[in-house]
């Protein structure tokens, strides 16, 4: 099923409307000990990328109860046929299962209860505490400490941080985590290599999708996704057989869709989506990479790390009376994550109105009208999504409704064990979710003609294969097999050895792709989630501790000022950063208004100077997007998103 990267998490606040400031863009095996019919990727018995998850700090979100679930009807065969290489495989070495073929780049690291408060030392720097017993083909997690293994000068400046108040949480490392075993001498040498793998398979490539699922808590995003995938076929009927079963049997039984995604022990018995997962799929048109995030405010940075990859999202509000109105509130996470996708470059949103079923048919297409006028208004004016790049789908996640076909149609059933949950949305003619996706018109520019940058979101080794695996997304370039790269900042070199995208050994990958790159020549502690590869012979990405860019202020109180501190989450790098200069504010036009304001309230946009604690890899955002783009957090709260528009020193 769907594997994972990083896992930071975080108090989130809330903060409201922001303003169109950027609307010129356009552990191992999750499923389970019986994924053997299931499209795996290669377990990764590799520790998670980040460092030990502190608790959150904000109250805990509840297990979920679950929504007033209508009978669910027994996965059935999909038309689909399986996965080119589900059903096929007993390894599971080859294949490549939405949530639970790969571990987590954080998985086994024991998560902190929700409702647990946080502690108050800097728990990132504290040993985990010890990982639960790996399930047959999971990765058991790293024993060791984060911050051993990141460089003297990344704990100065982790330290320094500390010291200056920043909540220890806030502040990755962006270093792979490596057990002991890991850094004894199993990660690549020249010796190690073994034949590459067998040639990319000739044809055309359909276009590549970095699809994020965004939105409130517990609005459905795993259950949809994971519906979604089964009726893809990417997910086994016997897997889906295995969930069902076992999350029933846990009292948990309207989640067996969602542990296709949710993949980690925690998050099951809690019903919660703490990490990002992936999982991959194929349209007529498009190959999709999805990220499906989690909801909680808890989290929302490891949500960020999955929009800063994506192109395009999927926001899904709950169509519960009730639901919706609380996910759309100021405090909620609809509105936070529809403005972080827009600020991380997410330029088309598909909205998904889920749990339509639970609405009564003579009251679902008013309820429906009445989310979309009040969605749309706040997505396009204030948001910024283009009117054509926004669609609304009436969706039931857990019945499949309009995922990949319409609900059936009404017809009276012959015996009452054998209904069919009633169709409530006869009256929606629209394209499904599948249609949608597979008809994005994403338009992007491929910068092929720039310098390589492929920004690293995990770091991994695969059992009994040489070399180490870094996943990530190209921002720029083209990266070739056998080419060889630098690993930015540090400047370790390394060299290609496979290429694979969605699943398949390609010969090489392009701006936009997300992909898995088998590196040799580099050991795993060189290498972290965070940095940048380059070519080469090619200019490197200069790391950089000043930087301009214009930022939308989204702090309620106190507002941004000249002095401020806050972390910076650039893909999946953090780094402390404090704002020395207010040069302008900008008008609607985006032209200079006043100079050297003493303060930023909530809405303004203004083009700053930030200045780092430590060096970081930015590039401007005209030229690599997505790696000039930012989040600023300060305390648990999101304060202001902005795009780098000129690199100092
Ligand atoms: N009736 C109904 N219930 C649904 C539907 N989709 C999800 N649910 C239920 O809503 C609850 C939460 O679903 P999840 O998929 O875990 O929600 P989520 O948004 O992924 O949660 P987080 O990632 O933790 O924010 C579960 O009990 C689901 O069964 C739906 O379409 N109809």
């Amino acid at each position: 099923m769907a594997s994972r990267h990083r896992n930071i998490h975080i108090d989130e606040d809330d903060y409201d409307d922001g303003d169109d400031y950027s609307s010129s863009e356009d552990d191992y095996v999750a499923g389970g000990d019986d994924d053997d019919d299931v499209p795996v990727k290669p377990s990764r018995p590799t520790p998670p990328s980040k460092p030990p998850t502190p608790a959150p700090k904000a109250p805990t979100p509840p297990s979920k109860a679950s929504t007033p679930a209508p009978k669910v009807p027994t996965p059935k065969p999909s038309a689909a046929k399986p996965a080119s290489k589900a059903a096929q495989t007993p390894a599971k070495a080859s294949m490549a299962p939405p949530a639970a073929s790969r571990p987590p780049s954080k998985p086994a690291t024991p998560t902190p209860a929700k409702s647990t408060p946080p502690p108050a030392s800097p728990a990132v720097l504290m040993p985990p505490s010890p990982a639960p017993a790996p399930a047959p083909g999971k990765s058991a997690g790293l024993p060791t400490s984060a911050l051993a293994r990141c460089s003297l000068v990344e704990q100065q400046q982790h330290q320094a941080a500390i010291d200056a108040g920043f909540a220890p949480a806030e502040l990755g490392t962006g270093r792979a985590e490596a057990s002991p075993d890991i850094l004894s001498g199993v990660a690549s040498s020249p010796a190690d290599i073994s034949p590459p793998p067998p040639p990319p398979p000739t044809g055309p490539l359909k276009e590549g999708v970095n699809l994020v699922i965004i939105g409130h808590v517990d609005a459905g995003k795993s259950t949809l996704m994971g519906h979604f995938l089964y009726l893809m076929g990417q997910v086994s009927q016997k897997v889906m057989h295995k969930y069902e079963k076992e999350s029933r049997e846990m009292g948990k039984g309207s989640f067996a869709y969602a542990w296709v995604m949710d993949s980690h022990a925690e998050e099951r018995e809690r019903g919660v989506t703490m990490d990002v997962s992936t999982a991959f799929f194929e349209t007529a048109n498009k190959r999709v990479t999805v990220l499906d995030t989690p909801g909680h405010a808890d989290f929302v940075p490891n949500m960020i790390s999955g929009a800063a990859q994506a192109d395009a999202a999927v926001l899904v509000v709950d169509a519960v009376p009730g639901a919706f109105e609380a996910g759309f509130h100021s405090s909620g996470q609809t509105r936070e994550h529809a403005l972080l996708a827009k600020g991380l470059g997410v330029s088309h949103l598909l909205v998904a109105v889920n749990k339509i079923d639970t609405v009564p048919a003579d009251r679902s297409e008013e309820r429906f009208k009445e989310i979309v006028t009040g969605m749309r208004p706040f997505l396009t004016a204030q948001v910024g999504f283009a009117p054509g790049a926004l669609q609304f789908i009436p969706v039931s996640g857990l019945l499949g409704w309009n995922l990949k076909e319409p609900p059936p149609r009404p017809r009276p059933p012959p015996r009452e064990e054998d209904a069919e949950p009633e169709n409530t949305i006869a009256w929606y003619h629209g394209p499904t979710l599948l249609q949608a996706i597979d008809t994005l018109a994403l338009a992007r520019q491929r910068r092929v003609d720039l310098p390589l940058r492929l920004s690293i979101s995990d770091v991994y080794l695969r059992p009994n294969q040489p070399g180490l695996v870094v996943s990530g997304r190209v921002e720029g370039g083209i990266v070739r097999q056998g080419e060889q790269l630098i690993a930015a900042p540090a400047g370790h070199p390394a060299t290609v050895r496979a290429i694979e995208l969605n699943e398949r050994p390609a010969g090489m990958a392009q701006c936009g792709d997300h992909v898995e790159v088998v590196l040799t020549g580099i050991e795993i502690n060189r290498i972290a989630a965070g940095d940048v590869l380059c070519g080469a012979g090619a200019p490197p990405i200069r790391p950089v501790l000043r930087f301009e860019a214009q930022i939308l202020a989204l702090a309620v109180a106190p507002p941004l000022m000249r002095g401020t501190q806050a972390v910076l989450y650039v893909q999946s790098r953090t780094e402390a950063v404090t704002i020395t200069r207010l040069i302008h504010t900008l008008d609607k036009q985006g032209a200079p208004a006043k100079k050297n304001p003493r303060l930023l309230p909530r809405g303004t946009t203004a083009l700053v100077e930030i200045t780092a604690r430590g060096p970081i890899c930015l590039e401007l955002a005209a030229q690599y997007r997505q790696l000039g783009r930012f989040v600023l957090r300060q305390g648990g709260q999101s304060v202001g998103a902005g795009i780098v528009s000129k690199l100092l020193a």
